[in-house]
């Protein structure tokens, strides 16, 4: 398994790089490693073989790739409510998000960051992206809840950006103006 960049790694605080089509042998293949591995990571035998952590999103830099690709892969046991959504998303862009903010109740980890670092992560509740995929055909796509949430996450990697920039340190737990907890 591949092994995740983590925090302080430089390669997690660049802006990624626009990726070209038609997409080289080893970009196609770099998305759908990272796709393989959230399956893997997802597997509850193979995550334990490996000793990983239930994988729903990667982004390109986390894999020392510093290239504007992500993969998501919503956990299949989600509360039914949410579609689940699994995408390589190359070149994605929100291109509008809700104001309505939105966060997890038991705040944000990720494989990159080792250490628990506690507060809300403010986001928009809800998305609308565009990316392309591994044979350059453009999606758009409306998310809301815990995928969008997601996402956002993903995006964020590629802008050098990391979960915890956005807690409030003041006050971790701080609630913004109608916002919504997502369990
Ligand atoms: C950091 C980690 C805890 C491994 C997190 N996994 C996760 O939330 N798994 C999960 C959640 C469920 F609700 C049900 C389930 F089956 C498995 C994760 O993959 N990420 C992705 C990441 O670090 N991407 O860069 C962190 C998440 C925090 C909010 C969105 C992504
Ligand atoms: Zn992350």
């Amino acid at each position: 398994m591949k092994d995740i960049t983590r925090d302080g790694n430089p390669v997690l605080r660049k802006q990624a790089e626009t990726v070209k089509f038609p997409l080289s042998k080893e970009d196609r293949e770099l998305g759908q490693n990272m796709m393989k591995y959230l399956e893997v990571s997802q597997d509850p035998e193979q995550c334990k073989k490996y000793h990983l952590r239930a994988g729903v999103g990667l982004a390109a830099p986390q894999v020392g790739v510093s290239k504007l690709m992500a993969a998501v892969l919503t956990p299949p046991e989600e509360d039914g409510k949410e579609s689940p959504f699994k995408a390589i998303m190359v070149n994605p862009v929100i291109v509008s998000n809700s104001v309505q903010p939105a966060a997890l109740t038991v705040g944000e980890g990720c494989l990159s960051v080792d250490k628990d670092i506690p507060g809300y992560v403010p986001r928009s509740d809800r998305v609308t992206i565009k990316y392309q995929d591994l044979d350059g055909n453009e999606h758009k796509v409306r998310l809301k809840h815990y995928p969008a949430i997601i996402v956002q996450h993903e995006i964020d990697h590629l802008h050098g950006t990391l979960f915890y920039d956005h807690i409030d340190t003041e006050n971790p737990f701080s609630q913004a103006e109608n916002e919504i907890f997502i369990d």
